[in-house]
């Protein structure tokens, strides 16, 4: 099977595809990784030792009227790119899972069979028009399905957990960061970039949150900087209780797995990874991604797994509802059960099925005729 994945931008583009490929085992080793220029995914996709290329991408809707003709002209670029490592790889099958950089290649390899999988609850614009083309849509939860035609072949796989996320045992987790097995444990991060908001709010209250719990806080690079001048105000004997990182690679299964509760953005890792860990969460969507992360955070907080916090009221609001949390443990633990009950532990499995399957189909090769 010649398999060729195209997806970029942020970590929750790239992630679920590197899930992919690891449940397709051996099956997966001609593969193909084409990303945008400039994108996050270089560096994920070459640390997991997969052949990579890049070539232009940009969004054209909200763009401004002087940024607009410069996108256009990149997605042409983009789309001629795309054509000529179509027609020097022959793929049998397309793997989408989000990302600008997968529009012009999802153009450009109309006719070759290809799965588009859909990590948020709503699709974003770029999933969507890619859908379009693609022969099957996975998705996260049912409440996906009515985004799009009933003539189309949606499946419901949910969402699929990279292999290094799996095993942890949480006093294992707990040594491998040297926390206090006793004590509670809250992992903030903002998905991959960081989030800017969170990361004021919990050093705003830094010491009142360190006598409720340990932290693990994952900064994102940015703010990183900042993050370790305020480490130094930290009072000497509440120091050990704080454990601040970039970004954390291998080791996010063992934060995942040591926490009792996590502080995060709403992105679509949220509706897989958290179950997975049976992980309770407090959520603060992203205010300016479009709807997508405040209807995840949605999902998970009717499913009395999560509560969800307004980015603007954020120094306000965050104090109160963690001392309210931890101070109901039997709260907590039915907010972890209700996360639970969302786990799809078998997703990765069953979307590299609907890759197999679309390879069966998938015609002779190098016939595929739009990029000869
Ligand atoms: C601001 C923005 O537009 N965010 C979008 C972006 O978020 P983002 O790129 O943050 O994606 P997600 O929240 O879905 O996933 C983040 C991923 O990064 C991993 N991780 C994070 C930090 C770290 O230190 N190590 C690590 O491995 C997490 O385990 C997770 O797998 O793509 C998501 C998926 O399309 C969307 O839902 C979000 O709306």
């Amino acid at each position: 099977m010649r398999l060729l994945v195209c997806a970029g931008g942020t970590g929750g583009g790239v992630y679920p595809a590197l899930a992919i490929l690891q449940a397709l085992g051996n099956e997966a080793e001609n593969v193909l990784w084409v990303g945008s220029e400039g994108g996050m995914e270089r560096d994920l996709v070459l640390r997991a030792q997969i052949p990579f290329e890049a070539i232009p991408a940009a969004g054209v809707h909200g763009v401004g009227w002087r940024q607009l003709p410069r996108n256009i002209l990149r997605l042409i670029r983009g789309t001629l790119a795309a054509r000529r490592i179509l027609r020097a790889y022959q793929p049998d099958v397309l793997l989408f899972t989000g990302g600008y950089v997968g529009v012009p290649m999802a153009i450009a390899g109309r006719s070759i069979p290809s799965l588009v999988f859909v990590p948020d609850i709503e699709p974003g614009l770029a999933l969507n028009l890619m859908s379009r083309f693609a022969h099957t849509i996975a998705v996260t939860t049912p409440r996906s399905r009515h985004y799009f035609p009933a003539a189309k072949n949606v499946v419901v796989t949910g969402y699929p957990i990279r292999t290094e996320l799996i095993g942890w045992q949480r006093n294992q987790a707990r040594q491998r960061f040297g926390l206090d097995e006793e004590k509670p444990v809250l992992l903030v991060m903002g998905g991959s970039k960081g989030a800017r908001s969170i990361n004021r709010a919990v050093l705003t209250h830094l010491e009142a949150l360190l006598n409720l719990a340990q932290v693990i806080h994952i900064t994102g690079q940015t703010d990183w900087p900042e993050v370790q001048q305020q480490i130094a105000h930290v009072p000497i004997n509440l120091q050990h209780r704080y454990h601040a990182f970039p970004y954390l690679h291998e080791d996010i299964g063992a934060a995942f797995a040591a926490a009792d509760l996590i502080l995060c953005r709403a992105g679509a890792s949220t509706l897989g990874e958290l179950p997975f860990f049976g992980l309770p969460a407090i959520l603060v969507p992203y205010p300016y991604a479009w709807r997508y992360q405040a209807i995840n955070a949605a999902y998970l907080t009717e499913n009395r797994a999560a509560v969800t916090l307004d980015d603007a009221k954020l120094s306000e609001t965050l104090l109160p509802t963690l001392q309210d949390l931890f101070s109901h443990p039997q709260r907590l633990q039915q907010m972890a059960t209700a996360m639970r009950a969302l786990a799809t532990p078998d997703a990765a499995t069953k979307l590299a099925d609907l890759i197999r399957t679309l390879a069966a189909q998938s015609p002779a090769p190098r016939k595929h005729k739009e990029v000869q």
